[in-house]
Order: C-alpha cells, then sequence, then structure tokens
C-alpha cells in the first residue's frame, strides 16, 4: 500500500491537501529533530524548514540516525536534509545558524510558519523561541529528553500555558570556598578544573574580578577570602604564561598550582580543623617531558602519568591558543580540553585524598551529560509530530473544541501525576496570570526604517510611544529585553540625546515600556513589549516610527514585591525537570529594573555583571546547563 493512501485513510484527503499547504520550522537536527524530520516527511508536510548551529559529531551518530561517520564535522542541517531526500516528498530547506540570530532570522521570518517544533537542547534557545511564538502567536510545540524522560507540550499562544509558565528548577550549587579551598568530592575539582583553572587560563576574554565585596564566598574566614581573592590575581599571570607560549615554563604552573597554592591553603589552620589536610604534590614529581602520549581514556592512569599528560596537554594548548585567537572553549568532545580538565581534577584530587576518576567518567560529569536514550527521542518526536494534527485541527476524529483539550505528554518519571504508567498526558493548563512572558505584557511589533537608526534618538521614540498610547513621558520607563539594560525612566535620562543606533536598540531588539501612572485604584496600563523590526525606505509612509495599533488594556498594578510574593505562591510545576538548570526567571526581571546602562559602560557593565554570576555560582554559565535533550 502507499504511504499516500495509508496518510488519506487517517486524516482523509481534504486535510491531506492541508498538510501539505502546510509550512512548518524546525529548530534542532539532533537527536529528536532527526526523528521529527523523518516524520514530518512521512505525514506529508508542505515545507520543512530545518534549522541548527551545529557541525556533526561522533558522539552524535548513536542516535542520530541520519548522520553517518563520513558527514562528521558536516553541518547537522544540511547533512539531514541531503539524508532524506530518497524518501521526501516535502519542500525542505535547511538553514546553517543559530536561531536567535537575529539578523539571519528576524521576526517576520518566524512569521512565514504555521507550526513551529523545538528539537532543543538548550533553555536560552526553548525561551527564546517561546517568546517569538507568543510574539507571533504561531503554534509551538515544544519538547525534551533526558535519559529515559521526556516531554512533549504542545504552546497555543494566547490559549494555553507557555514555556515559561512554570519555573524551572534551580541548580545545585557549590560554596566557592569548596570549589577553590576544601573540596571533598571528584565534582569539586573538575568544577574547579573546568570552570576555575582552565577558563582563567584559557578563556583570555575572562576578566579577573576580584571586587564585589558582597559576593558570598560561603565562609567568613578573612583569610580564607584573602587567599582566594590573591590566588585568583595570581593565575593572571599563569594566564600570561599561557599567552607567551613558552612551553618550558608549564613546570611552574604546575608548582604554583599543585605546590605553593596548596602550601598556603595549609596555612589557614580553621580550614582544616575538622578535615584531612591536603598533601602538595612533591617537586620532585614535576616532568619537562612534554611528549603526548596515547592512553587508555577509560583507565585510572597513576599519579604520575597525570602529571605528565597535564604537562603535555598543556604545552598542546598552548601552542593552539596562538591558532585560535588566544580563546579556547571547553568542549567535552575536544579531546585536548577534556584531558586538561581531568588531569588537573586528578592531580587537585590525589592532593586532597579524593578518589581519582578515568577520563571517560570526568567526560560524564564535565560535560554534565545524562546518556541519550534513542527510543525516548523517537517516542517523544513521534507524539510531537502526531500531537501537530490535533494542534492543527487535522483529525477530524480527534477534534478539539478549545485548546486547552489538548494534551501534553511526559514520561512517567518526568511528571508528579503518574508514577505507575510510562506516560501521562494531562490537557493543557491556561496560561500562568503571573507568567513574565505571556501574561504580564501586551505585545507587538515596532517598523522603524532601516536608515533611521542611525538618526532618530531615544528621545524621539519617547515622544512617538506617548502620542500613541497616551503615555505619561514623567512616568515612562524604557528597558532593553534583550541585553537588560534600562535605557530611560524618570530619574535616569542621559540616553534621551542617544541616537538608537548608539544605544544599541536595533532590529532584533525587544524593548519593555512601562507607564508606571496609577489611578486611584491602583489601577493602571499593562507594560508594552516591542519587537523591533527594520522597514525598507518607503517614501510614501509619513512616519519613520511604525507602532502596532494595539488597545493597551488597564489593568490592577503590582509593585515589584507583590510580584515577588505572587511568583513564590506559585503552584509546583507539573514538569518535574530535575535534570533542566535554570536561572530564576522572576529574580532576573527584578535585577534587570534595578540596574542601568551607564552612557559608555554598558557592556562593560554587562561582562562584570555575567563574571560575577560566574564567580558566585560555580557551575551556572550556559555551557553547564544540564539540560533536556
Ligand atoms: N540556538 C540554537 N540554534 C540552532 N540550533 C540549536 C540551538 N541550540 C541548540 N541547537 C541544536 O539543537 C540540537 C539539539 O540536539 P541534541 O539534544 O541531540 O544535542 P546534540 O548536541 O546533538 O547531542 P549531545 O548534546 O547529547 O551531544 C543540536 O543539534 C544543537 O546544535
Ligand atoms: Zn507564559
Amino acid at each position: 500500500m502507499s504511504r499516500d493512501s495509508n496518510i488519506t485513510k487517517i486524516i482523509g484527503e481534504e486535510n491531506l491537501k492541508k498538510l501539505r499547504a502546510t509550512k512548518c520550522l524546525l529548530i534542532g537536527a539532533g537527536g529528536i529533530g532527526s526523528e521529527l524530520l523523518k516524520d514530518l516527511i512521512l505525514m506529508e508536510f508542505g515545507e520543512i524548514h530545518l534549522v541548527d548551529l551545529d557541525t556533526i559529531d561522533l558522539s552524535n551518530l548513536n542516535r542520530q540516525f541520519l548522520f553517518r561517520q563520513r558527514d562528521i564535522k558536516q553541518p547537522k542541517s544540511t547533512t539531514a536534509v541531503k539524508a532524506v531526500q530518497g524518501f521526501n516528498n516535502s519542500k525542505l530547506v535547511p538553514y546553517e545558524g543559530n536561531i536567535m540570530d537575529t539578523s539571519q532570522f528576524p521576526l517576520h521570518w518566524f512569521g512565514e510558519f504555521d507550526i513551529i517544533f523545538n528539537a532543543l537542547d538548550n533553555l536560552a534557545a526553548r525561551r527564546y523561541v517561546n517568546k517569538m511564538s507568543q510574539f507571533l502567536s504561531i503554534p509551538l510545540l515544544e519538547s525534551g529528553t533526558s535519559g529515559f524522560d521526556g516531554y512533549m507540550q504542545p504552546i497555543i499562544p494566547n490559549e494555553t500555558e507557555c514555556f515559561d509558565c512554570t519555573k524551572k528548577e534551580t541548580p545545585k550549587t557549590f560554596p566557592v570556598c569548596t570549589i577553590r579551598s576544601t573540596p571533598s568530592q571528584p565534582i569539586h575539582c573538575i568544577v574547579w578544573a573546568k570552570n576555575f583553572l582552565f577558563a582563567q587560563l584559557f578563556a583570555a576574554d575572562v576578566a579577573v574580578n576580584n571586587d564585589s565585596e558582597n559576593k558570598d564566598w560561603g565562609t567568613t574566614d578573612e583569610d580564607e577570602i584573602k587567599r582566594i581573592k590573591q590566588e585568583t590575581n595570581e593565575l593572571q599571570e599563569l594566564q600570561d604564561i599561557i599567552l607567551s607560549g613558552d612551553t618550558t615554563l608549564i613546570p611552574n604552573i604546575i608548582e604554583k598550582i599543585f605546590i605553593h597554592d596548596i602550601e598556603k591553603l595549609l596555612r589557614i589552620e580553621n580550614l582544616w580543623k575538622t578535615r584531612t589536610r591536603p598533601t602538595p604534590l612533591n617537586s620532585s614529581q614535576i616532568t619537562t617531558d612534554l611528549i603526548d602520549r596515547n592512553l587508555d581514556l577509560s583507565a585510572l592512569w597513576p599519579i604520575q602519568d597525570q602529571i605528565q599528560k597535564f604537562s603535555s596537554i598543556t604545552s598542546k594548548l598552548m601552542k593552539r591558543m596562538k591558532e585560535e585567537d588566544n580563546h579556547i572553549e571547553f568542549d567535552k568532545d575536544d579531546e585536548d580540553t577534556l584531558e586538561f580538565v581531568s588531569t588537573a581534577a586528578n592531580i587537585r584530587s590525589q592532593i586532597f585524598n579524593i578518589p581519582l576518576k578515568s577520563v571517560f567518567d570526568i567526560k560524564q560529569i564535565a560535560g554534565n551529560i545524562i546518556p541519550a536514550i534513542a527510543t525516548t527521542n523517537a517516542i517523544i518526536a513521534g507524539l510531537s509530530s502526531l500531537v501537530s494534527l490535533r494542534v492543527l485541527s487535522l483529525l477530524d476524529f480527534a477534534k478539539i473544541t478549545k485548546p486547552t483539550d489538548l494534551n501534553m505528554v511526559f514520561t512517567a518519571k518526568a511528571s508528579n501525576i503518574s508514577q505507575n504508567r510510562y506516560l501521562s498526558n494531562p490537557t493543557l493548563a491556561k496560561p500562568n496570570c503571573n507568567c513574565p512572558v505571556c501574561s504580564k505584557v501586551v505585545r507587538g511589533v515596532m517598523n522603524i526604517q532601516s536608515d533611521m537608526f542611525k538618526h532618530l534618538k531615544l528621545k524621539d521614540l519617547i515622544i512617538t510611544l506617548s502620542e500613541k498610547y497616551n503615555f505619561d513621558t514623567e512616568e515612562l520607563s524604557i528597558l532593553d529585553t534583550t541585553g537588560q539594560r534600562l535605557l530611560s525612566d524618570f530619574d535616569f535620562d542621559s540616553l534621551d540625546e542617544k541616537t538608537l543606533e548608539e544605544i544599541k536598540v536595533l532590529p532584533g531588539s525587544v524593548i519593555l515600556v512601562t507607564d508606571e501612572t496609577e489611578d486611584n485604584n491602583g489601577m493602571g496600563l499593562k507594560p508594552l513589549e516591542l519587537y523591533i523590526e527594520s522597514r525598507k525606505i518607503d517614501s510614501r509612509k509619513t512616519s519613520d516610527i511604525e507602532l502596532p495599533d494595539i488597545k493597551i488594556p488597564f489593568v490592577k498594578m503590582t509593585t515589584a514585591e507583590e510580584e515577588h510574593n505572587e511568583s513564590s505562591t506559585q503552584e509546583t510545576p507539573v514538569l518535574q525537570t530535575n535534570e533542566v538548570i535554570t536561572l530564576d526567571m522572576d529574580d532576573n526581571d527584578k535585577d534587570i529594573k534595578k540596574r542601568k546602562l551607564s552612557d559608555e559602560s554598558s557592556e562593560a557593565t554587562q561582562n562584570k555583571k555575567s563574571k560575577q554570576e560566574e564567580d558566585d555560582i560555580e557551575i551556572i554559565e550556559e555551557d553547564d546547563i544540564i539540560e533536556l535533550d
């Protein structure tokens, strides 16, 4: 029987016609994405546009069945599309790029699609696409897996809860002092080697930030805090050695990190009252042998091999620094960076009497890998594609009367609903009225003539906005939510005379406009979130700035404190994403409101902030996020 007749039997001829006229966007060509691509093709979606930013890695081949050994290092999106040509009737359009790149994928580009499928592996991109789907009211099928766990959530903007309606759990973190001074588990040494040592030595743009007096060090011991700060400064000197490319200085690095620093720690008696004292390396253990030998990555190497490998791999990375613009990122699939982190962690473990680990084990921990299971990906992708037929109202026997009739799906462990079934499928909830993404704001698109970004001042924008929506300019605040910067408010108007280009309000930026005026009943205008698009020069248009015709509703205004209370009493999310590590959205939002953009120093302020976060929270940075597949 032909494929056609099967599908026609299920959805009927009329609906198949509609499906063939449907244009969908699939983001991610990894584990779930490969499966989804196959499913959507077999279902005969008219157009499938596939976006992925990455190239194929050896470790993808076990489950991303469209890829072969010969495809390693090739872009995922184009390779996936080539692989399915044999059984494809859909129009397939691959894109190599980051879905969050607003120049390659501006909002109006998203607007071409009838439905979006997320097959991503990180929260930042998931949140971004969720926001785009909200801006344009395009249904989104969100999905993720982690080992045997998985979920699939249809999101119908304005009707059902969005990805950000439920808080995701906050990550496990380690106090700075545990990582820097008193490790007691292999993970502490791995975090030290990866997030502290490797980042300081090879990520050259990581500026040293020592001035955060309010930092939570995890200790009040003045001597220890002083030591940690000094150690950071000295590491800057080690970075200089790395940048010099002089491999004869590698023994100095080893001596400093594994002997002198440990001796300094030993002098802080308080630390060792209840702990076993560390034993620094002996200087006779330091080697000048820089030959890179192949060792069994699954074996536990003796300490002398660890030191020799650390030396040879440091020498290799020093050479690479020159070729790679003085910046190397840790990547679990980059054997040099992995071996550096593994050997550094193991030498530190030895010093602190902690069991050593093989490179393979450390790869699992440092890459925060939860083994991906091909079958879970296939189940979740299958459900996502099948549910899309209901979302698009193409299943006559399973019609929905309202979007909340649709179901999401969890595997048993990901859900707290049912422990004794593999799958549970609750119907969708309404949007959470406290959700900062879908409920707290009114949304629209602002078009600005492309040549005007360098002429229009923030002041002009404020006037145009106020005229259009009757805002009180005295009470208006404008935030750039993309860069998380306050651009203007009643006691901060120093940027008002700057041009949009100067303050980096550009196509793809999203701004939040809030009129804080409240009437006697505590009512005021809902904040307005505007996506900025650039419009072609059009002499017929009278205005350089085109604002959407939206009626902004009058709502009860909440204070920041009330907002916090509301969000903290928010129901526990249905999805127990134990593996998902995310920053607390609401706290971030509060922070944004407090932070201002000083004229020239916007980027510096930004960098400092992110660095500070990096220091405070040892394992929170994008790379370290353990996410659903
Ligand atoms: N911002 C983004 N833009 C485009 N594609 C993205 C973006 N973020 C992630 N992706 C892609 O989403 C896919 C997710 O697939 P998957 O979870 O299987 O990850 P993977 O990197 O292939 O595997 P693993 O992380 O397990 O090694 C990846 O191919 C990744 O490149
Ligand atoms: Zn929401």
